[in-house]
């Protein structure tokens, strides 16, 4: 693909992304697959979408410094400036003249002259300058919200909850790339066979501390793999897996996975049975449910047996006490994952955390009779906000004196979680900037028998 159509299709994504709500990673993904990019294309498409959607606020802050503030600039030619600005600031694979070039020609292209003279004004300004310093920003919340393009109540609230250090270092991990880490399916193939097999064939790898089945690519587009149409690999963020690990699944167990699609954890726990016993796996919508189906298919797993359920009203469907094991991976506000999804930092408000909670703490409030005595029961969540996480937790143990938080769950937490800084005494917050994953959370709690 010509440098030019690779830069208009980033135009193009982050105009979607930026102005209309379009998820990051779905469109990102579609675009590589549909226009068939090299590996090469693929990665520079993504570093400037991910690159400038990452740093939107502070490029903004950049670019008023040599805009006319009156000027009213329409949606593609504010992102154009960005995704310029981006690789003029940031990336230096590409000497500036050609980004100031192309931006100019893609404005006559998409604008008229008008445009184009003011993009090229902008950016021969840009190159010529000093940008301004966000050290300008008196108020420290603002200024770290700017200079990593967090909102400011997220970081007003972050701050609040763990503190000045703990929220740069998390605000600043989130600008960072996600890992890329797979799972391996080991009932067709084990860990070891798969790293030879990735060797032999150019990539490399790591494997996961996290995981017995999870491994780090660290060299090699894996998505063009064999081994996925085979159904042997999963992608799966490491904290994701740790949760599978943590349910403590055995064979012949019957288990409940609450809120499954599109399926990642749901597959896991069955790979973990050895595809014996028997997984119920709901969710809200029909459409998602098929995407568990699908990947359980994928993966040669037949254990699981799908259904479309709002979980709060399981007891239609299941007598009470008929489950060794349930796994609530519940809807949350995601800000754990803001490395692989940016735009979600822009569109989550605070209002949303507070509807989530509850809608948490009815989920778990209906499924915890559901689960046997002696049985227990896993909630995650992939974010890093307290009233999602040990607040939810918090207040379900205060009516539920029938139910603890398991003491095992700490002793068999893998050794390099085990002093994490996100331990409590309810379970397990993992902070991107700890161990390179998604921030997530993990509580195990037992029925007492
Ligand atoms: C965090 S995601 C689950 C991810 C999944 N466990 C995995 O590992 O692939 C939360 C899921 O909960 C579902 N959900 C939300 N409210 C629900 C409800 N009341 N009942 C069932 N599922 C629900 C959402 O549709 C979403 O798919």
């Amino acid at each position: 693909m010509s440098k030019f159509v690779l830069r208009e299709t980033a135009l193009d994504l982050l105009t979607r992304i930026g102005e209309n709500g379009g998820f990051s990673h779905v469109l990102l993904d579609k675009a590589i697959r549909q226009k068939e990019l090299s590996d090469r294309d693929g990665s520079l498409l993504t570093e400037i979408v991910y690159g400038t959607l990452q740093r939107r606020d502070l490029l903004d802050f950049y670019m008023q410094q040599f805009v006319d503030k009156k000027k009213k600039l329409k949606p593609w030619v504010k992102w154009l400036l960005y995704m310029s600005l981006y690789q003029m600031k940031f990336l230096d694979k590409v000497p500036d003249h050609a980004i100031i070039h192309e931006a100019v020609e893609l404005s006559k292209k998409r604008g008229h002259k008008g445009i184009a003279s003011l993009v090229n004004g902008v950016l021969r300004n840009v190159q010529r300058s000093e940008l301004p310093d966000v050290a300008e920003i008196s108020d420290p919340i603002a200024r770290l919200a700017v200079e990593t393009s967090h909102p400011k109540w997220m970081v007003a609230r972050w701050v609040d909850m763990y503190g000045w250090d703990q929220t740069r270092e998390m605000c600043l991990a989130n600008l960072h790339h996600k890992p890329m880490s797979i799972r391996v399916q080991p009932l067709k193939m084990s860990r070891e066979a798969v790293i030879d097999r990735l060797i032999q064939d150019g990539y490399e790898a790591v494997i996961s501390k996290l995981s017995p089945q999870g491994l780090i690519i660290t060299k090699g587009n894996i998505l063009k793999h064999a081994l996925f149409n085979e159904g042997v690999l999963t992608v799966q963020d490491q904290s994701s897996m740790l949760a599978g690990e943590m349910l403590g699944v055995a064979e012949d167990m019957t288990v409940l996975d609450a809120c499954s699609a599109p399926g990642g954890k749901t597959t896991h726990l069955a790979e973990k049975m050895k595809n014996q016993g028997r997984i119920y796996a709901y969710d809200l919508h029909q459409k998602k449910v098929d995407l568990v189906s699908k990947k359980a298919k994928q993966l040669g797993l037949d254990i699981i047996q799908t259904g479309q359920a709002d979980s709060r009203q399981l007891l239609d469907k299941h007598e009470k006490e008929t489950f060794d094991r349930i796994l609530l991976d519940a809807p949350c506000s995601g800000l754990g994952v803001l490395r692989g999804k940016p735009d979600i930092k822009y569109h989550k408000q605070e209002k949303d955390i507070l509807a989530l909670s509850s809608i948490q703490d009815e989920l778990l409030e209906s499924v915890s009779p559901l689960l046997k005595k002696d049985g227990k029961l896993l909630y995650s969540t992939c974010t890093v906000d307290e009233a999602e996480n040990e607040q939810v937790i918090r207040r379900f143990l205060k009516n539920h004196p029938d139910f603890m938080v398991d003491p095992d769950f700490f002793e068999e937490l893998p050794g390099q979680v085990k002093d994490a800084p996100g331990l409590t005494a309810y379970g397990l917050q993992l902070y991107p900037q700890d161990f390179d994953t998604d921030g997530f959370f993990l509580c195990r709690l037992i029925r007492k028998p």
